[in-house]
């Protein structure tokens, strides 16, 4: 891909801050009758920025202070849309199953959302934020949730997380349940975007529904380990931006968290007080199947791209995947798979089962 020199100001506040400052730009044919629709989209990736011990007032505080001058960079750079890491607000500590950690929640109108709004209305920015949701007019509820804040500082609406891990340390479910907003498609003043948090990259289905609802930029805010996931990470989001003809913006934190108790999570591995390494790699992929290069696997990053949005329809144009897509075969599948009298549609050989003499 072609590379973007980032405004010096950008520059210096990465060297100030000792953050990974990358940006591309992804070609896109001109078409005759429409104009190109160019957004510069960033993505922010970053380790928390006191130990997990210290207050959680403190903690909060300090991840704070330390986006400010990353988004500031993206504000410089005339990024449009911007996206965070899934819950950036706080330490990833849904590895202990320790409820203390549930005081971290916030409204969707809570203070990091405030925070960020002042970014979003400073830099005429759509700032898209991963929380920590408690949902105070249901029971206090907690959900794992993204904030899609508007240009204008408003809230234009959240997402739920769709589907919630039970692998390895992540014990998510013992915090929030599994998100009941289906696969909302957000129209912003920059392009139709969705979210697709995390864990819900393992399920092509979960892609296809916010390409079916006319998603163009789907981000993938995540906080996933080395030994676990990294041979799929850059897989997973690529395949899903060309099967559903969309841009994909995939997160992922940084750094080594430590929590103050060990903990084990049923499979054999003695205590431990940590998840392992967050690998970042931040990233971008297209619907052509090209790609940018991954931010670093250890520093705070903003990666920032300019996608023309035309070249959705483009690919959907060249390889046709929505025309020959045949999805009444699969809803038919799927209805049947869902019975309690489902039959798995085998034909077996019947020689197989014959005795022999
Ligand atoms: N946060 C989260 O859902 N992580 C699950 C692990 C993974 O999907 O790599």
């Amino acid at each position: 891909l072609e590379t973007i020199v980032p405004p010096e100001s950008a520059k210096a506040l990465s060297s100030k801050h000792d953050f990974d400052l990358q940006a591309f730009k992804f070609s896109a044919d001109k078409e005759l009758l429409r104009e190109p629709r160019v957004v510069r989209v960033g993505l922010i990736q970053n380790s928390i920025a006191l130990p997990t011990t210290a207050p959680f007032s403190d903690q909060k505080k300090a991840i704070f202070e330390k986006l400010g001058p990353i988004i500031d960079a993206a504000g410089a750079s005339g990024v449009n849309i911007l996206c965070l890491q899934e819950a950036w607000m706080m330490p990833f500590a849904f590895c202990t199953r320790e409820k203390r950690w549930c005081e971290f929640a916030e409204p969707v109108n809570g203070e990091s959302t405030q925070f960020l709004q002042e970014f979003a209305l400073k830099y005429n920015m759509v700032i898209i934020s991963s929380i920590l949701e408690r949902d105070i007019n249901h029971g206090e509820t907690l959900w794992n949730t993204a904030v899609i804040i508007g240009n204008h500082g408003n809230i234009i609406g959240k997402h739920r997380k769709n589907h919630i891990p039970r692998v390895g340390d992540f014990n998510e479910s013992t915090y929030y349940m599994e998100g009941n907003t289906g696969h909302p498609v957000f129209e912003t003043a920059y392009g139709k975007i969705a979210v697709n948090i995390c864990y819900g990259r393992h399920h092509p289905l979960n892609w296809l529904a916010f390409g079916l609802n006319g998603a163009e930029i789907v981000f993938n805010p995540s906080a996933t380990v080395g030994e676990l996931s990294e041979p799929m990470w850059p897989i997973e989001a690529r395949n899903a931006a060309i099967a559903n003809s969309y841009f994909v913006g995939s997160i992922n934190r940084v750094g080594t968290e430590i929590f103050p108790n060990p903990f084990t999570s049923g499979d054999g591995k003695p205590p431990h007080p940590d998840f392992g390494h967050f690998y970042g790699s931040s990233h971008f992929s297209a619907p052509d199947a090209s790609c940018t290069p991954s931010l670093s696997r250890y520093k705070d990053g903003l990666m920032i791209s300019d996608m023309d949005l035309n070249l959705c329809r483009q690919l959907k144009d060249k390889w046709g995947f929505r025309m020959t897509a045949r999805y009444e075969l699969y809803a038919d599948t799927l209805a049947s798979y869902l019975k309690p009298d489902f039959e798995p549609q085998v034909i077996s050989d019947p020689l197989l089962h014959k005795k022999s003499f």
